[in-house]
């Protein structure tokens, strides 16, 4: 059976793009994973049917797509271990920071795309940013862009420095949104809800909230005054962030982590 698709790395991000995949059809045949963990190699086996191999090897010359899903810190180590198998493919990287001129250089190879997903691609949630270097055909867009819809949303963008924002914002994101969620359920929990009630009415209103942002015609600005009732509840619980500068920290927290995103590109990538 030919290989379409192949993966270095078989963790987190891999997984959820692993079951995007199948969800819409693809044969687990047709995907290959090289994952060096036993452990991970037997999960990915068991819950999702698909072959993992210990290192890489001519098997994965069949591979049009390789997505590499490692960690910044080793990515450098794991292209040369696979770079003399991947023949023509097109090259897919998730991984935070490392910027395609390393990739191109370790790979051997112009035809690189780096994305930028996030977690609820587990749930088919997702939303990435991509951004192409200038030899990735517009057919290598659309072949990338097939295996990224499975997993929710995207969007390109044209300068490749835009990857580190969209790191820190929809990479990072989830995180921040469960962050607010545990804030919001310990503070219900205090006001004498309990914990599990309290988490649903998070979880609850982060779906809701964020539902009819996407359906309203209206910016956040605007639908945030229409929760805000003058001298309301609403308008003494905003008046306290405000006095606390909570929008700035935020912003600032972001920028922390765009900067972070530069500085892995820089630590890990090509010197
Ligand atoms: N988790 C997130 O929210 C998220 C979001 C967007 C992008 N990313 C990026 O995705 C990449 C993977 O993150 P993750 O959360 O899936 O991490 P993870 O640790 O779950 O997965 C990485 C996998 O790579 C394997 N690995 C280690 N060395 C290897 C090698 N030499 N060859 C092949 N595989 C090797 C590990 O065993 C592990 O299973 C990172 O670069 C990260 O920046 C993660
Ligand atoms: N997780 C990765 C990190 O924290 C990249 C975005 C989300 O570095």
């Amino acid at each position: 059976m030919t290989t379409k698709i192949a993966f270095i790395g078989g963790g987190n991000m891999a997984s959820a793009i692993i079951g995007g995949l199948l969800k819409q059809g693809l044969n687990s045949a047709d995907i290959l994973v090289v994952e060096p963990f036993a452990e991970a190699r037997e999960r990915l086996t068991r819950e999702l049917g698909v072959q993992a191999m210990e290192a890489a090897d001519r098997r994965l010359a069949d591979a049009r797509l390789v997505v590499w899903a490692v960690k910044p810190q080793t990515f450098r180590d794991a292209a040369a271990a696979v770079q003399a198998h991947t023949g023509s493919a097109l090259h897919l990287s998730v991984a935070a920071g490392i910027r395609s001129d390393s990739i191109a250089q370790w790979l051997g190879s112009e035809r690189v795309v780096r994305c930028m997903p996030n977690t609820p691609a587990l749930v088919g949630k997702g939303m990435t940013g991509l951004f192409a270097r200038a030899a990735v055909t517009a057919a290598d867009r659309e072949q990338v862009e097939q295996v990224i819809r499975t997993t929710g949303d995207l969007l390109w963008v044209a300068e490749e420095s835009q990857l580190d924002a969209v790191t820190a914002l929809s990479g990072s994101g989830p995180a921040y949104v469960f962050y607010f969620i545990e804030a919001m359920t310990a503070a219900g929990a205090q006001m004498g809800l309990s914990p599990a009630q309290a988490q649903q009415l998070a979880i609850g209103t982060f779906v809701g909230a964020a539902d009819l942002a996407r359906a309203s015609s209206e910016p956040p600005e605007v639908l945030r005054q229409r929760v805000t009732s003058k001298g309301g509840t609403t308008y003494a619980a905003l008046t306290s962030m405000e006095d606390s500068r909570i929008k700035e920290h935020f912003i600032v927290a972001m920028e922390k982590a765009r900067v972070r995103a530069q500085e892995l590109g820089d630590e890990f990538g090509a010197p």
